[in-house]
């Protein structure tokens, strides 16, 4: 049997002449203008990176490598008497497009087995932390404190760089830290919110079922690890976690630095955050009534009250998709499934009846629906996971998986460093004519 490396070498040597033929051929093709208000506004809609991993269409949402969501968690193997794919199994096919055996995602669930120690130093590191730190700012300094290891940097120090062989050193990075960070993210979470206690891992289980071990709760919790990690993973190359890591890459900064600076990015209350906010946001009018389950009227008033105070509505709208986000889809439908009845859960679904019409008629958001951050604490909660400002760890532990495969095939494809060019206000206004 091939290695997941020995395929996404040959997966790597085909697609090699298609970025050349593109350059060489056809670089001067236009794929897109840039307007004043694109260039002040965020760059949104603006066509200037390239990824195969996902694709994100405004209307249908993600697809991983041209899967949809249902397909992804149809197709992939799954371990024995489980409804959700192993994690291992999906990283391998954001790494080289193609679904694997059972054997294939199993041999990826050994390479993580063998990597997944964590050096002691990095232990040491989180515990003088003070445990009032943001859990993403422990999860962010553990992976910027194991820079260390990176195969990438010693070698290229040692003078070993080589422009059309780095990306193997990427690779190893890319495995050695997917390996580690549910372990990394467990271990934060029991020693911050579970007395300090560390649970052992389970190398008989896969990576979802290791991490539910880890954390320390019961399955099917092992299942909601699977099926978050793979719907957090990838959203293309635009937004802020993915961009990010891509562009401190670009500089040949190794993955431990990338990785690091991406997660910083997810951190924020705009992107990944939001999933925090939004229980936060509930729990906050949830004490103003004393507890009780809000009517339809005091949500609607806590929504106008929220937006009249200047603030955004967590987990609606989204730069790029124009519908519910399929991932919100998703974990509806798991919460149909195994939680119908549980009031946080109707809650969430009460604000899916009143948000998009209040969103409307406000009529600032371009987007109405709700993104996957408004659906993710509820099934944590349920599962007794209530630190709920953890959860955007989990978002990053998923996130790594796309963004470590977009700069090991970043190396691959040898795109150069990124630098757009900047303007100033007043040849702005001399474009306009104003001027
Ligand atoms: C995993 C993820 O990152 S998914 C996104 C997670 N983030 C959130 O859920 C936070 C809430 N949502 C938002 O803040 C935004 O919708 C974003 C950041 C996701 C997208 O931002 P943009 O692409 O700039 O959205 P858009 O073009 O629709 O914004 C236009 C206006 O509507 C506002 N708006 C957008 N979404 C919302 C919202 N949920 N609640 C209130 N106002 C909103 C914007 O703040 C902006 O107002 P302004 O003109 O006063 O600055
Ligand atoms: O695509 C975006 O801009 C934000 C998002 O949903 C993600 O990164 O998962």
């Amino acid at each position: 049997m091939s290695t997941l490396k020995d395929v996404l070498a040959k997966k790597i040597d085909e697609h090699r002449p298609r970025t050349v033929k593109l350059l060489k051929e056809h670089g001067d093709v236009k794929i897109s203008d840039v307007t004043i208000s694109q260039a002040i506004g965020g760059m949104r809609g603006v066509k200037s990176l390239v990824t195969d991993i996902s694709y994100l269409d405004p209307y249908e949402g993600i697809r991983f490598r041209g899967y949809t969501i249902p397909e992804v968690m149809e197709k992939l193997p799954k371990p024995e008497g489980k409804d959700y794919p192993y994690v291992e199994g999906f990283f391998y096919l954001l790494l080289t497009g193609d679904i694997p055996t059972k054997e294939q995602a199993e041999e990826v669930v050994e390479e993580f087995r063998k990597r997944s120690q964590i050096p002691q130093y990095v232990i040491d590191i989180l515990r003088t932390m003070p445990r009032d730190s943001h859990p993403m700012t422990m999860f962010s300094s553990a992976i910027l404190a194991m820079q260390r290891e990176s195969v990438f940097a010693r070698n290229y120090k040692e003078g070993k760089f080589n422009k059309f062989t780095c990306w193997e050193d990427m690779y190893e990075d890319a495995m050695n830290l997917m390996a580690k960070l549910p372990h990394i993210g467990a271990y934060i979470y029991r020693m911050k919110y579970k007395g300090d206690t560390p649970i052992e891992p389970d190398f008989s289980l896969d990576l979802g079922g290791n991490f539910a071990h880890m954390m320390g709760i019961e399955p099917p919790y092992d299942e909601v690890a699977r099926m978050y990690f793979i719907l957090h993973s990838d959203h293309e190359s635009g937004n802020v976690s993915a961009h990010t890591t891509h562009l401190v890459a670009s500089a040949l900064s190794d993955a431990y630095y990338s990785l690091s600076a991406g997660i910083d990015g997810l951190a924020g209350p705009l992107h990944g955050l939001a999933n925090q906010e939004v229980l936060g946001w509930i729990q906050n009018f949830m004490d103003q009534l004393g507890g009780e389950v809000p009517t339809k009227e005091q949500l609607q008033k806590a929504v106008w009250d929220t937006l009249n105070s200047g603030q955004v509505i967590p987990g609606y709208g989204h730069a790029v998709l124009r519908k519910t986000d399929p991932r919100y889809t998703s974990q509806r439908e798991y919460c149909q499934k195994h939680l119908p009845d549980y009031p946080l859960f109707k809650l969430v679904s009460m604000l899916y009846d009143v948000v998009p019409d209040i969103l409307r008629e406000q009529g600032k958001a371009k987007n109405p629906w709700p993104n996957v951050d408004a659906h993710s604490g509820v099934i944590q909660w349920y599962y007794g996971l209530v630190e709920y400002d953890f959860y955007t760890v989990l978002f990053g532990i998923g996130r790594a998986l796309g963004v470590l495969a977009n700069i090991t095939w970043d190396r691959a494809l040898g795109y150069p460093i990124e630098r757009p060019k900047s303007v100033t206000t007043d040849m702005l206004e001399e474009a306009a004519g104003i001027k």
